[in-house]
């Protein structure tokens, strides 16, 4: 069969995007994807929902499903807010309903969107996490890994352990990489296995830098950085509010509200598309490719807007 993809990408996170009918073969299909594509995060698939203006589904680059994606969700909002003309909805995701709506275009004209990133669960059997028989670890160092970072383990829902670092850690990510890439394999103490970040204190919020279940090293991943504002907020690092949070990819603002015992996270950024793709998908994997592509001319101003950001992530990005 013959299909339409969009390439998107939030903060650089980048996904094909198909708006589809459920099947059951996304695995191949993302496995395919991303032997064609090296630079692809994934496959962000658009479905109706009976309760929702859309259902979204998330297939991590190796296959696998996550339970959500923060990046995508704001590519996914905003192909539904255009496709029903619409300036907020609600998108379904595997285990929770998301508001999502338009925002104002960053002055360059990049189209921008926020969306809901819910529930929130420190408790450990929600990753899942097991660690001494503890139901919660909470700005504390895992002594097996490090006396000197303090982690948080954190599900949004999707699983996140969220390192508190000094800029070293940024520039040389060897630390994270060797125990992200423990962390999700076979091991005793995450059993679906769990996104890594590592944070760092800038002038105006934070830096993150994730290494991502099913991925590997990102740009970005919108969970990942709406849990370390999160984070941050509970260590003293950044005031409750719009966190500023810098990546590899950009810059989104994370809002943090406390509401009593449970908090309420919201992520903005932009929904950029890069290209238009007719894909032929075929049972023989040999078949199946791009038949046409088509460079869209979003980029650009993307690549403008990241400028004003460089000079935060250049001393972390080399
Ligand atoms: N990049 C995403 C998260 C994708 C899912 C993650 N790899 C997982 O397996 O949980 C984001 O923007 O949140």
């Amino acid at each position: 069969m013959e299909f339409s993809l969009y390439k998107v990408h939030g903060s650089m996170n980048t996904f094909y995007m198909l708006d589809g009918a459920e099947r059951n073969d996304y695995e191949e299909l993302t496995l395919k994807l991303a032997s064609l594509d090296p630079q692809t995060d994934g496959l962000l698939v658009v479905l109706p929902s009976e309760t929702a203006n859309a259902k979204m589904r998330v297939i991590n680059r190796d296959g696998s499903e996550a339970s959500m994606c923060g990046n995508g969700l704001r590519c996914v909002a905003r192909y539904v807010c255009e496709r029903d003309g619409l300036e907020e909805g609600v998108i379904e995701t595997m285990k929770a309903s998301l508001h999502v709506k338009k925002e104002q275009t960053e002055q360059d004209g990049i189209a921008m969107y926020a969306v809901e990133i819910s529930p929130v669960s420190f408790q450990l059997a929600d990753l899942p996490m097991a660690y001494n028989g503890e139901s919660e670890w909470l700005l504390k160092p895992l002594p097996f890994v490090s006396e000197e970072i303090s982690y948080t383990a954190v599900a949004v829902p999707n699983p996140h352990l969220i390192g508190i670092v000094p800029a070293e850690y940024q520039t040389d990510p060897t630390h994270q990489q060797k125990w992200a890439e423990y962390f999700n394999g076979p091991n005793e103490y995450f059993s679906d296995g769990v996104n890594v970040s590592y944070v760092t204190k800038v002038e105006d919020g934070i830096f993150v830098k994730t290494f991502e279940r099913g991925v590997g090293f990102t740009n970005a991943c919108g969970t990942a950085m709406t849990a370390s504002a999160l984070v941050s907020c509970l260590a003293g690092l950044a005031p409750y509010g719009d966190v500023n949070v810098y990546n590899p990819g950009g810059m989104v603002k994370c809002s943090v509200a406390k509401e009593g015992d449970s908090f309420s996270l919201r992520l903005t950024g932009n929904a950029t598309y890069l290209s238009t793709h007719r894909f032929e998908w075929q049972e023989d994997d040999a078949k199946s490719g791009f038949l046409s592509s088509e460079p869209l001319q979003e980029q650009a101003l993307y690549e403008k807007f990241i400028e004003r950001t460089s000079s935060v992530t250049e001393q972390f990005v080399k």
